[in-house]
This record gives C-alpha cells, sequence and structure tokens, in this order.
C-alpha cells in the first residue's frame, strides 16, 4: 500500500506500564502479521476484515514495524485532530527515500512534521488552496477552460481516426499542462517528447507509491530490490531535469533590459504572478530555504497532476460501468450552457450531479490516508502507543460500511446531493483526510477535474470497448501507466 519501512527503529518502553492491552493478533516470528495482508486484494480489505474481529483499534507487527489500525470515525478523528500532535510523523521509508534524492523529507507528503513542513505548507496554501473568487480561484479558472480548450481540439485529432483511444495520457497530459500553467505560467504542446516523457515518468512515480511491497517492512530483503530501487532514482533524476531546465532555469536566468540593466525572469521582487515566483521570493527572503527545497516542492506539486488525471479516469471509468451517469452530467451540462458555451469553473456550484459524481469516484476508489507515525509516547481510546508506532487510518471501511452508506457497493452520485438540490457530505466522508497534514490539493483536485470531465461530456459519448479489460483496484486512486482504451464518439445530439 505504497508506504514501505525502514523498520528497526530502537524504541524505549512506555514510560508507564501499559494499563489496558491492545486487542490484536499474534504475530509469526520475523514477518509478524504480514501474511495476514496479502490474503486479499488490498490490505486495506484484510485491515477492515479484521476490524470485524478486533474491533475499531488494534495492534498488528508488521516484519519489524509496531503499528495500529484505526477503523472509526470517532478514532480516526482522536488521531488526527484532537492528539494531531502526537501523530504528526511518516513512517521511515527506503523507496520514498529513493524517490525524493535520497532523503524522504524533501518530499511534502512523506517528511516528518517540522517547521520547515508548516513553511512549506503554508507558501503552498495560497496557490493550491484559492479562496472562492480570488485572483487565484480567477486564474484557475482561467488556465482549467484554456487547458480543455486545447485537449478537446488534441483528442479531436485522434476521434476522427478512431474511436478506440487510450485516454489516460492524454488526460494526465492536459493535467499537466493545467498545472505548469497555473503555477508556472508555462505550457507544453502535447507532441512535445521531453514533456510526455516527464508526464509518464510521474504517472509511473504514482502508480509506484500506490504499491506495497514486503521489502517495506522486511528490510533485509533489501539487496533482491537494489535494481528497483535504482530504477525509482532514474525516474525521478529524469522529472528533476525536465523540471529544472524547462521550468524553472529560463526564470532565474539573467536577461538584459533595454537600459541594459541585468534581471531575471522572475517577478520575485513584486508581487509574485504565480507559485514558482512565490518560492523564488521565499528562497530570497528565507535563509533556512535552499534550492533544492524549492525544487523538490514545485516539482511535488507539479506530480500532483497525476492524481487528477488518474482520478479524472477513474470518473470515466465509473461512467462508462454505468452509462446512466454520464447521461446525466450531460442533461446537467445542457441545461447550463443550452449548447451556445462552455462550462467554467464558476459552472459548479449548480452542476451538484457533477460534483456529487466526483465525490462518489473518491468514496468507491478510497485513496488511502498516508499512515501517521507517533512522534511521542501517547494513547488512542485510553490504549498506549509508543512512539515510533505506525498508525493506518482505515478510511477504507469508513468508505464502504454499511454502518456509514446505504447500498454501500453502488455506485451512485445521488446520496451527495440533499432533497434541495445542495451537495452535502458526511461528516466522515474524509478522501483528503483531516488535521494538521491534510491534503493541500484537493481545490485544485476538484476544480480541474470538473473541468475536464465537463468538457469531455459536453462533446462527446463515451463508453467502454470491453468492460472486462477495465481493471480497478479497491483503495487505490490510481490505474496502471498503460491502461484500457474507452469508446469516444461525438455526441448524437447536443440539446439547445
Ligand atoms: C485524487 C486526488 C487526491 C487525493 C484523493 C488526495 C488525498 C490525500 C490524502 C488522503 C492525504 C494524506 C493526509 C494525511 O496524511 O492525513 C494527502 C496528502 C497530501 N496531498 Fe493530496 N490528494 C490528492 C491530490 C493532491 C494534489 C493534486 C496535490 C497537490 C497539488 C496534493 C497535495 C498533497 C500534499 C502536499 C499532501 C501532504 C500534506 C502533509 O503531509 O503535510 N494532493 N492527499
Amino acid at each position: 500500500f505504497g508506504h514501505s519501512f525502514n523498520g528497526a527503529q530502537k524504541l524505549s518502553p512506555f514510560p508507564t506500564s501499559p494499563k489496558r492491552r491492545m486487542p490484536g493478533p499474534t504475530p509469526w516470528p520475523l514477518i509478524g502479521d504480514l501474511p495476514r495482508l496479502g490474503a486479499t486484494e488490498s490490505p486495506f480489505q484484510a485491515f477492515s476484515a479484521l476490524s470485524r474481529v478486533y474491533g475499531e483499534i488494534y495492534r498488528l507487527r508488521l516484519g519489524t514495524a509496531d503499528c495500529v489500525v484505526v477503523s472509526s470515525f470517532r478514532l480516526i478523528k482522536e488521531v488526527l485532530i484532537s492528539k494531531g500532535a502526537h501523530f504528526g510523523g511518516r513512517p521511515d521509508l527506503l523507496r520514498f527515500h529513493a524517490l525524493f534524492g535520497g532523503d524522504r523529507n524533501n518530499s511534502l507528503a512523506l517528511c516528518d512534521w517540522s517547521s520547515l513542513q508548516k513553511r512549506r505548507r503554508g507558501i503552498a496554501r495560497t496557490y493550491c488552496s484559492p479562496r472562492f473568487a480570488s485572483s487565484n480561484y480567477d486564474q484557475l479558472d482561467r488556465v482549467a477552460n484554456e487547458e480543455a480548450e486545447c485537449f478537446i481540439q488534441h483528442l479531436e485529432t485522434h476521434v476522427q481516426h478512431n474511436a478506440e483511444i487510450h485516454i489516460k495520457p492524454l488526460l494526465l497530459a492536459a493535467c499537466a499542462n493545467m498545472f505548469s500553467s497555473y503555477m508556472c505560467s508555462t505550457r507544453f504542446q502535447y507532441e512535445d517528447t521531453g514533456f510526455r516523457n516527464m508526464v509518464r515518468r510521474f504517472d509511473e512515480i504514482f502508480w509506484e507509491i500506490n504499491q506495497g511491497y514486503v521489502v517495506d517492512f522486511l528490510p533485509w530483503l533489501q539487496p533482491f530490490y537494489a535494481r528497483h530501487l535504482d530504477k525509482l532514482a532514474g525516474w525521478t533524476r529524469d522529472i528533476r531535469r525536465f523540471v529544472h531546465e524547462r521550468v524553472v532555469e529560463e526564470r532565474v536566468r539573467p536577461t538584459t533590459t533595454k537600459d541594459g540593466e541585468q534581471t531575471t525572469n522572475s517577478s520575485a521582487e513584486t508581487e509574485p504572478k504565480d507559485f514558482t515566483d512565490a518560492l523564488l521570493a521565499h528562497l530570497k527572503e528565507d535563509p533556512s530555504l535552499g534550492w533544492h527545497h524549492i525544487l523538490y516542492e514545485l516539482e511535488d506539486f507539479l506530480g500532483g497532476h497525476s492524481a487528477v488525471g488518474n482520478l479524472a479516469m477513474l470518473v470515466l471509468t465509473a461512467i462508462v460501468r454505468n452509462p446512466q451517469v454520464g447521461k446525466k452530467i450531460q442533461e446537467e451540462v445542457d441545461r447550463i450552457t443550452k449548447g451556445t458555451r462552455s462550462i467554467n469553473l464558476f459552472d459548479k456550484a449548480d452542476m451538484p450531479y457533477t460534483e456529487a459524481t466526483i465525490l462518489e469516484t473518491l468514496r468507491t476508489t478510497s485513496s488511502p490516508i498516508v499512515p501517521h507515525v507517533a512522534t511521542q509516547h501517547t494513547t488512542i481510546a485510553d490504549y498506549p502507543v509508543k512512539k515510533g508506532t505506525i498508525v493506518f487510518l482505515n478510511n477504507y471501511e469508513l468508505n464502504t460500511a454499511a454502518e456509514y452508506w446505504e447500498a454501500a457497493d453502488e455506485f451512485r452520485p445521488e446520496r451527495f446531493i440533499s432533497n434541495e438540490g445542495q451537495i452535502k457530505k458526511p461528516e466522515f466522508f474524509i478522501p483528503f483526510s483531516t488535521g494538521k497534514r491534510t491534503c493541500i490539493g484537493q481545490k485544485l483536485v476538484n476544480g480541474f477535474c470538473f473541468v475536464l470531465i465537463t468538457r469531455l461530456l459536453q462533446h462527446y459519448d463515451i463508453a467502454a470497448v470491453d468492460l472486462d479489460l477495465i481493471d480497478t483496484r479497491p483503495a487505490c486512486v490510481a490505474l496502471p501507466p498503460d491502461s484500457f482504451p474507452l469508446k469516444i464518439t461525438h455526441r448524437a445530439k447536443v440539446v439547445t
């Protein structure tokens, strides 16, 4: 489940003798409870099955790592909110070190909590979580619309040749351009080989991050994975080179003005024009920030496009599996546009069914919350939890249990729409997690995904080439980089 653990931390015993012993199975020597997680397609299914036996909180030993699994909303809130300060760490991840230049603390999602992390989140927030009607929100709307236009034009050249299209790389390229237009004020041609390679590398990494390997918990297997780790490091070097050469260098290269003055293309001295400018300005102002912090942060956020592209692909998957959903989105699009214009981000508030479809896709795919780690000896539900313990927040249970949802295994966007036709989200629905390490990208996810899906369905009918080819995994928001084709045809009739 995408999280390796470079085990064997030496931990001091809990300071006071435990009053209560947390329930849990008896681990096997050496491998601990790992085999219990291999029996189901996703380890989160195993977490849920074990919670039926041991309850809303139980302990597991995965190889060398002490872990706790929390499966109820009540206790997930305790970990993420009321005791958020005790659980701000992340597992010490071998593969994640490989993905971030040998140090996972270069990554915003996989680093331990620190004052640097607080600052990095602060810089990102204005751009990644723009307030409705702010200038950044207007900018988000503008780049989403412009890129959606280019995307449809590019897609059209494919549709005219063959209706069966491997749309995933195109969707990802559109998302990558939305991100780079928004964050770096630059975009790339869809035919640009360097750009296509960069998009592919990010997607491979996104898929990789969503996989689990036994070595994550059995570090002594490391020699057998050396080549794999080298491959990951190579992918990230390719990306770093692209971002440096094609995005950042351009901005910091000195140019000579008409008056013969040397300046850079960055407007860091004035109001930052985008996220890249804001990062460069912080580099000048904050001596504790180095070049590599800036590069990694930019790269991390540009990489967010893979999550959006994979999610958009999963929305299309849900639509081809449930054709009535696509028809209802098209009805909503036609009601708003009357066939006379394109959808934009500001239409979202009047299109609850489309928004609800994205929410239902997030619910049914149930992207795991990145595991947290206790940074001090503490408790959950009065059970002692030692510093260094990995805590799995089982949001798969929150998204799929009958206790929370009626007909949980059915795809029903309507569940997110109130009788008054407004979007309603139950408190326990937390696809982006909650608390101090909550996802920073959710507004970008919802905005870009909304524009892409509505534009696609405004122009095309989308169907499966072969439903049996469509293979999705439970508790996973990633699809393999080489995934299935879809049948894309012009809409028979656009209602005006
Ligand atoms: C399908 C789309 C996405 C989903 C479902 C998702 C979900 C999540 C979840 C569950 C977490 C873990 C929070 C925790 O550990 O408590 C997270 C963390 C994070 N997400 Fe997202 N995310 C998505 C897309 C994005 C995008 C597009 C960006 C950036 C533009 C982004 C940036 C981040 C960052 C920086 C963190 C780490 C925050 C921290 O650890 O302090 N995410 N996301």
